[in-house]
C-alpha cells in the first residue's frame, strides 16, 4: 500500500495546543490517522508525542484546536469515551495488577462484568487471531515486561478498536517478539484498522509504517512516507541537525575484578522473577559485560540479586572484594555500586516525588549530600543541576515530580543520577529503553567512558544490536542459567539468538552455537 492510497481519515488532530504552565508541549499540532495504515509518530524525547496521544484518547484536554473522528468534531472527555468510539491505547507504563491473573486484569477494564471462563475463551480467540502469545490464567506478577505488553494489547483488542495507539511498543521486545508484533500490526491494518506507532527505532518505522508525522519541540515538522526516507534523514527531521554516532571504543587495560558472582542460586519469588541456577560471572574494572536474553528468563531476578533487593549467600556476590550477597541495596551502594532498574517510574524513581528528592533516593548514603543525618540542600541542588545539565534532561518548571517527565527524559535522569555517584560497579537493566537515537548514543558513550575510567559495567538488554555495539563480552540468560561470556568479536547475532532460544546452553561462540543446533 502507498501512502496516497490509504483510506479516509479515522482520527484527526486539527491544530491542537497544550500548555503545561509556561511550557507549550503541543503547539498547533495536526495529524490525520487513516483507515488501513500504520502511522508513525516521531520526535526526540520531550518533543510532545505522549502529550498528543493523551489528547487523542481523552486523558487530557487540549487548550485549543479540534479532534475529529471520521470527519466529525468530537470531544473525548475521558479515556472511556474515546474507547467507546474505537480508540485503544497501549501506554509505555502498564496499568496491570501483579497479584491478579491476566483474565482478572482484563475483566477489570470491561464496561460490563463477564464470567471469567467466557472472557478467557475470548482472550484465547483474540490471541489466536492476531498471533499473540498470552496465557489467560497466569498471574501478571510472573510475566515479563514483553508478556505484560501483550496483555495490554489483548485488553485493547477485545474492545474492537478502529484506531490502536502503541506507545513505544518494541522498546521492551526481543527482535523475534518485535517481528511478532509487526505481523499483528499488519493483520490489524489489513482489516482496515489504523495503528499509530510511536517509536525511536527508525528502522522499524521504515519497515512497518506507510506514513510518519514528525514533531520537534512540540511543533509539527513534516508528514513523510518513511519508506522513502533513510534512518538518518528521519533523525535529521526530528533533531533539526545530524545525529552523532557512538564514540569509538577507546582501548584501555582491564583491572581487578569488581564483581564476582559464584554459584548464585536464587529461588523464583512467584511475582517478579524466575529462579536463577548456579550463575558464575566476573567483571573486571574497565569492562562492559552484556547479558542478552528473552525477557522472563531470570534477568529481573539477577538484577534484584545484584542490587540487594533479594539477598543470597554472602559469598555468592563479591563487590570490590567484599562479600555482599547478604547486604541490602543501601549497603551495596556504600560499596560504590550503582543500579539502574528496568522500570524507571515506580522502581528507579518515585513518581510523586520531585526530581531533586529522587536524587536523594540513591545518594543519601554518599557523604557529600547527607552528613550526620542532615541533608545538605545546597549539595543536593548542585548534584541535581549537574545531572540535568550533563545528561540533557528536559522538562517544564524548575523541579517537577518524576511523573511529569517524558519517558526518555526520566531515563536520562536515572542514568545520570547513578553515573554521577562515581560507582566502581554499575548494573544497568535496559539502559536506553525509550530514549531517542541521540540520547541512546550519549548513554552508551557515557557507560563506555565509565568503563574506561575503571568502572565494571553490567548491562542487561533485550536490544542485541546495542550489546553487540558496546559490550566487551556477552553472555546469554536462558531459563535462569547463564552461558559462559564470550568476547563480542568471537560471537554473532545468530549464535546469540540461538542461545536466547535455549539452543546452546554451553556457549555463544560462533561455531559452537551453530553446532549445538545441528546436533
Ligand atoms: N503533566 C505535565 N506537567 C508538566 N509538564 C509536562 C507534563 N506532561 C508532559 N510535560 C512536559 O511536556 C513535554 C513533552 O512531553 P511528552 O511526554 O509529550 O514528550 P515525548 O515526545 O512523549 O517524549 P519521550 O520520547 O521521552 O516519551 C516535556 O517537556 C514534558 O516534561
Amino acid at each position: 500500500m502507498t501512502a496516497s492510497d490509504t483510506g479516509p481519515a479515522l482520527l484527526e488532530a486539527a491544530g491542537l495546543t497544550k500548555r503545561f504552565g509556561a511550557l507549550v508541549a503541543n503547539d498547533t499540532v495536526s495529524l490525520a490517522i487513516r483507515a488501513g495504515e500504520a502511522h508513525a509518530l516521531l520526535g526526540e524525547n520531550g518533543a510532545g508525542k505522549s502529550t498528543l496521544v493523551k489528547m487523542l484518547c481523552g486523558l487530557i484536554q487540549p487548550d485549543s484546536g479540534e479532534l475529529r473522528y471520521r470527519g466529525e468534531p468530537v470531544v473525548f472527555s475521558d479515556p472511556a469515551t474515546s474507547r467507546a468510539r474505537g480508540i485503544g491505547v497501549v501506554f509505555q507504563h502498564f496499568a496491570l495488577f501483579d497479584a491478579l491473573t491476566v483474565v482478572e486484569n482484563v475483566a477489570l477494564g470491561l464496561p460490563k462484568p463477564e464470567p471469567l471462563g467466557v472472557l478467557a475463551k475470548r482472550i484465547e480467540a483474540c490471541v489466536g487471531r492476531y498471533g499473540l502469545s498470552v496465557e489467560p490464567w497466569r498471574r501478571v506478577g510472573e510475566l515479563s515486561v514483553g508478556e505484560r505488553q501483550r496483555v495490554e494489547i489483548v485488553r485493547c483488542l477485545l474492545g474492537d478498536p478502529q484506531v490502536l495507539i502503541l506507545d513505544e511498543p518494541t522498546s521492551v521486545l526481543t527482535p523475534d517478539e518485535s517481528e511478532g508484533l509487526f505481523r499483528t500490526v499488519d493483520l490489524l491494518t489489513a482489516e482496515g484498522r489504523a495503528v499509530l506507532f510511536i517509536s525511536h527505532k527508525l528502522d522499524e518505522v521504515r519497515r512497518l509504517c506507510q506514513r510518519a508525522t514528525v514533531l520537534r519541540g512540540g511543533r509539527f515538522i513534516a508528514e513523510v512516507d518513511p519508506r522513502r526516507e533513510t534512518s538518518a534523514s528521519l533523525a535529521r527531521l526530528m533533531v533539526g541537525a545530524d545525529v552523532p554516532r557512538t564514540a569509538p571504543l577507546v582501548a584501555h587495560e582491564l583491572g581487578e575484578p569488581r564483581l564476582l558472582v559464584k554459584a548464585l542460586t536464587v529461588a523464583g519469588d512467584g511475582s517478579r522473577g524466575s529462579a536463577l541456577h548456579d550463575i558464575d560471572l566476573e567483571i573486571r574494572a574497565g569492562e562492559i559485560l552484556g547479558i542478552a536474553g528473552v525477557a522472563g528468563n531470570g534477568q529481573t531476578t539477577l538484577f534484584d540479586a545484584l542490587s540487594g533487593e533479594r539477598t543470597s549467600d554472602p559469598e555468592s556476590i563479591v563487590i570490590d572484594k567484599v562479600a555482599a550477597g547478604g547486604l541490602g541495596p543501601t549497603e551495596r551502594r556504600a560499596l560504590k555500586a550503582g543500579f539502574v532498574p528496568e522500570e524507571r517510574l515506580g522502581h528507579a524513581a518515585a513518581p510523586d516525588m520531585r526530581l531533586s528528592d529522587n536524587v536523594l533516593l540513591t545518594t543519601h548514603g554518599d557523604g557529600g549530600i547527607v552528613k550526620g543525618g542532615v541533608i545538605r540542600r545546597a549539595a543536593l541542588q548542585a548534584r541535581f543541576a549537574e545531572i540535568v545539565k550533563r545528561f540533557d534532561v528536559r522538562f517544564g518548571g524548575r523541579d517537577p515530580k518524576a511523573r511529569r517527565l517524558s519517558g526518555g527524559n526520566l531515563q536520562k535522569f536515572v542514568i545520570g543520577r547513578e553515573v554521577l555517584r562515581e560507582p566502581v560497579l554499575l548494573v544497568v537493566d535496559q539502559p536506553t529503553w525509550g530514549v531517542d537515537a541521540a540520547a541512546a548514543t550519549f548513554i552508551r558513550t557515557t557507560l563506555r567512558q565509565k568503563a574506561a575510567e575503571g568502572c565494571a559495567v553490567l548491562v542487561i538488554s533485550q536490544d542485541l544490536d546495542e550489546l553487540l555495539e558496546f559490550a566487551d563480552r556477552i553472555a546469554v540468560m536462558s531459563e535462569g542459567r547463564l552461558t559462559a561470556p564470550v568476547p563480542v568479536a568471537e560471537t554473532s547475532r545468530e549464535a546469540i539468538g540461538l542461545a536466547m532460544g535455549g539452543a546452546a546452553q554451553e556457549s555463544v561462540h560462533q561455531g559452537e552455537g551453530a553446532h549445538a543446533v545441528q546436533a
